[in-house]
């Protein structure tokens, strides 16, 4: 940010003259960042004339869906931005929830591949030896059940992107075949010795932290080498400030739209307050969830409360204070035992605990794994 300041004894000799300075200064200045960004500033007439603040614009490019404007998502778009227009392989980082798979999507479309096909392959969703046939295909005949051929995501992305969500949860064995075909860049079908040459970019996302996976034996080395040329790490929500009420704003309207709703409600300003202090473990999913059901809830054009799982809406917020000495290992623990007793243990599904705390069922299964909470359907009843 750039700011010149002008000072004058008297208020004529300063609009006299030093508008001259000003106007022919910032002149300059706009045809400078012009030349930079090749994109006009604001100069609107509003601007006060005096203190003259210039913004250099971070990107004229435009984001599709990607909503919020805080400085931890304008860093994390900066970098989308400088990578998106070469080939080079990005690891997507973040919480559940944070918004990985838009941003894949996005570094697609500002990618000369942008016309070519975008395939998304969730490893948490496949069986081991399903694996292979998705990547790869197989000829008719190649297994029991190989009932014709099909053409496999690699193969069917040639000249676009592959998107690896949840390569974290993806099995040892599965992962060798991923490194072969990422170090060969070819492959065969299964049941064929016909060589198939794909030219595709990848991109992989995790919400796993992938070094601790790596020391702990249940990733691959040499396959997070490969996949950790470009880290981008997405911030949670808890740390967006005001993209929380931004995005919860939006959330309603895209719903009232959706639901053909015409009044549009506002939050009072104790929701406004509690959607601010919530620690949105299950991010922007999560607040995407409450919004909708907020709204269906609402008849009003004020929503003057929200159901915020209990652990932290039931108590009063000062008494946030005392959740800071644990760790957040045990208020995660905490939190979704209190999610899993309110719906009697039921992980999938809607009103399952997934859906409530805004992550797959996959997702959620492998953090209770994490953490050593049994599936039962009595959680401290
Ligand atoms: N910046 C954003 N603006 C608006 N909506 C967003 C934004 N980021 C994410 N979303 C929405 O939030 C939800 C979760 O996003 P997404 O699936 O990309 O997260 P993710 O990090 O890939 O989640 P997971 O790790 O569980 O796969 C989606 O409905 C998505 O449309």
């Amino acid at each position: 940010m750039l700011q010149l300041w002008f000072f004058s004894k008297n208020q004529d000799s300063y609009d006299r003259s030093h508008e001259k300075l000003l106007c022919r200064s910032e002149k300059v200045i706009y045809r400078l960042f012009k030349q930079l960004s090749h994109k006009p500033l604001d100069r609107s007439p509003d601007v006060p004339r005096r203190a003259v603040t210039v913004q250099p614009p971070r990107s004229n490019i435009k984001f599709e869906g990607i909503v919020g404007h805080s400085t931890p998502l304008l860093e994390v778009l900066d970098q989308v931005k400088l990578v998106a227009t070469t080939n080079v392989t990005v690891l997507i980082l973040g919480e559940s929830g944070t918004g990985k798979e838009k941003i894949a999507y996005n570094v697609h479309l500002l990618s000369s591949r942008k016309s070519k096909p975008f395939i998304t392959i969730n490893c948490a969703a496949m069986p081991a030896d399903l694996i292979e046939s998705e990547l790869f295909g197989h000829e008719k005949g190649a297994f029991t059940g190989a009932n014709e051929r099909r053409i496999g995501k690699l193969e069917a992305a040639n000249g676009g992107t592959v998107f690896l969500d949840e390569i974290g949860e993806l099995p040892l064995e599965s992962q060798v075949k991923l490194l072969r075909f990422l170090q060969e860049k070819h492959f065969e079908r299964i049941g064929s010795s016909k060589t198939i040459n794909v030219d595709i970019r990848i991109i992989a996302a995790t919400n796993r932290n992938l070094e601790k996976e790596v020391g702990e034996g249940r990733f691959r080395l040499d396959l997070f080498y490969r996949l950790n040329v470009y880290p981008v790490t997405l911030p949670p929500l808890r740390e967006r400030g005001e993209d929380i009420l931004i995005l919860a704003k939006h959330f309603i309207e895209k719903t009232a739209t959706a639901l053909g709703r015409k009044i549009i409600p506002e939050f009072s300003a104790r929701v406004l307050r509690q959607l601010s202090e919530y620690q949105w473990p299950g991010n922007i999913r999560e607040l995407e969830h409450l919004m909708e059901r907020t709204l269906i809830k609402t008849q009003g054009q004020i929503i003057d409360s929200v159901e915020l799982p209990t652990a932290t809406s039931g108590k009063s917020f000062s008494s946030t204070e005392a959740d800071a000495s644990k760790t957040l290992q045990q208020v995660e623990t905490e939190h979704i035992l209190s999610v899993l007793k309110r719906c009697n243990g039921r992980v999938n599904g809607t009103g399952g605990a997934a859906e409530i705390l805004g992550m797959p069922p996959s997702t959620l299964n492998s953090k209770m794994k994490k953490l050593g909470i049994k599936r039962t359907s009595s959680y401290g009843n």
